[in-house]
């Protein structure tokens, strides 16, 4: 095990020798096959029980729940512990073969395909609840614990863990690619709610991000290694274990519907109500199109418009005046049709529908998969990218409905695709870059919470610029010299 001011030592030293070979950088190729010698080593690293190269298996591994094919790994190893985690990347970064960290597969940017074949590592046995501090606010995962389980483990304590993307998700996953859903306008995003991680880099070191067994919510303690792995989609190192943060399960809990006739004035609604301070714990917009497919899908009857879904949460007294003074806005702005969720069962029923919007959206093309955008800007600029993106999608005449974690600006059209059908396809792949493309020039992000991965690399360098990629391939080049790390991913 390696300290961090070690580690930070060591790529300050990388830093330094890599100055000049960095520009040239590229993600070295694969240099050996994986053999049936190779594969031999690892069952001895692993046991044989944990190694696999079944096609069922490499076919499981070698996609996400995007429209982007599938790439195979050669081989699946499943481990179960952190000393295993750090000899199977040693032997791979010895023998520059590709290793790709593997959560859930819920991923929406292609993050776990297998580009270049390699080593799938799946971490799902490793699923201890390691430490809960509940006087502290924290807990730390293994990177086998999904964020349901944690949930339904915490419910009798009264915290929670409230970042929820739909899926359920591997938490350690959620750090790789900087998830959140639809709490973050009250509760952050996973960088906002990740104090520490455990990592095992390439060449086998295990270190932690703030040091170890360190859970404090601030820290100057010198640059921030645990956001530098948050977002770094497998290609920096493997996440063996992650503390975060937790939260009181609010008292009282409103959930509440409302519709307008216009999209500026849902984002008006919002923005009015976040400026009053009134603490929303969500703050989701659905687009006619969108409700449309709702209804039909989760068996609602809904009033086909632009809409909001709030939810409120807090101490029993006072949350009636938030909502109060919710609705004085949603009535200040031309909004209607204002409803509670009538009981505890309706609420969950809102926020499944919500969250398998996804699915509601594919069922309308029969045998579809969904193809996801993820614009996020500053609020005041998300009614013009919303009209634009709705004017881009009738004007190609595709299907494409919008939901929006308006309150952080950021919104999705998922546009349901069959992969046969190359027309529409080729339409879609061009609203998707020309919204990004609007988002970007208008200060936003390409992403907001899906990451990079495959589809989003030449974006990313429209983003940030050439000298900020160039800058960001430095740091890869300092923790995954060999480029054994996901290679293909968030780099062209
Ligand atoms: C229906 C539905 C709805 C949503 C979403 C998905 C789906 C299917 N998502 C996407 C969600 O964020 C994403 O699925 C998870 O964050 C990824 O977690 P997995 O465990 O599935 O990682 P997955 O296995 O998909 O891997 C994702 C990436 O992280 C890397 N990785 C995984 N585990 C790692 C580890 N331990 N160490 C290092 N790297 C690792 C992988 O290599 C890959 O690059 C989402 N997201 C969101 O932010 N907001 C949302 O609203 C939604 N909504
Ligand atoms: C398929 C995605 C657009 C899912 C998502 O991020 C969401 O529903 O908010
Ligand atoms: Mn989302």
């Amino acid at each position: 095990m390696y300290s961090s001011v070690n580690l930070l030592r060591s790529l300050t030293r990388a830093h330094k020798t890599i100055q000049v070979v960095a520009r040239n950088y590229s993600v070295p190729a694969k240099q050996a096959s994986v053999t049936s010698t190779f594969v031999g080593a690892l069952r001895k690293i692993v046991g044989d029980q944990n190694v696999s190269t079944s096609d069922a298996v490499r076919e499981q591994h070698g996609h996400d729940e995007s429209h982007h094919a599938s790439s195979l790994p050669d081989v699946v190893v499943f481990a179960e512990s952190v000393e295993q985690v750090s000899q199977v990347a040693k032997f791979c970064n010895d023998n520059r073969v590709p290793l790709i960290p593997f959560g859930s597969g819920t991923g929406l940017e292609g993050g776990v395909n297998a580009l270049e074949g390699g080593v799938a590592l799946n971490m799902n046995k490793m699923n201890k609840i390691v430490e809960l501090n509940s006087q502290d606010f924290d807990c730390t995962v293994q990177p086998g614990v999904m964020r349901i389980a944690l949930n339904t483990f915490l419910r009798d304590t009264g915290l929670w863990f409230p970042i929820d993307p739909g899926a359920d998700a591997s938490i350690c996953g959620m750090c790789a690619t900087s998830a959140s859903g639809t709490n973050a306008v009250r509760y952050g995003t996973m960088r906002e709610n990740v104090l520490n991680l455990q990592v095992v880099l390439p060449d086998g070191r295990v270190f932690d991000t703030a040091g170890k067994g360190r859970r404090t919510k601030k820290t100057s303690a010198g640059y921030n290694l645990t956001n530098l792995f948050v977002g770094s989609e497998g290609t920096l190192g493997i996440i063996t274990q992650a503390t975060i943060r937790l939260y009181g399960i609010p008292e009282k809990t409103i959930a509440a519907v409302c519709h307008f006739n216009s999209v500026q004035d849902a984002v008006d609604t919002v923005v009015q109500i976040l400026q009053c301070g009134i603490p929303m714990a969500k703050l989701e917009f659905l687009d006619d199109t969108a409700i449309n497919a709702f209804n039909k899908y989760s068996k609602y009857n809904m009033t086909v418009a632009n809409s909001l879904f709030l939810e409120f949460h807090g101490p029993a007294q006072g949350l009636e005046d938030q909502f109060d003074a919710v609705k004085e806005l949603v009535e200040a702005n031309n909004g209607f049709g204002l409803q509670v969720a009538s009981d505890v069962d309706e609420r969950t029923r809102l926020w499944k529908a919500r969250h398998e919007m996804v699915y509601a959206c594919t069922a309308l093309v029969p045998g579809s998969r969904p193809y996801s955008t993820d614009v996020c800007v500053p609020i005041s600029n998300l009614p013009e990218v919303i009209i634009k993106t709705k004017e881009m999608i009738s004007e190609a005449g595709v299907q494409g409905p919008i939901v929006g974690h308006v309150g952080d600006g950021n919104f999705h059209v998922f546009f349901p695709i069959d992969r046969e059908d190359k027309e529409t396809l080729n339409k879609v792949t061009d609203i998707s870059k020309r919204m990004a493309l609007l988002g970007l020039s208008l200060n936003g992000t390409c992403t907001g919470e899906h990451g990079i991965g495959l589809g989003k690399r030449e974006l990313l360098i429209k983003e940030l610029g050439e000298h900020g990629v160039e800058v960001m391939k430095q740091v890869k080049q300092a923790f995954d010299p060999n480029g054994i790390m996901n290679p293909g991913k968030v780099f062209v």
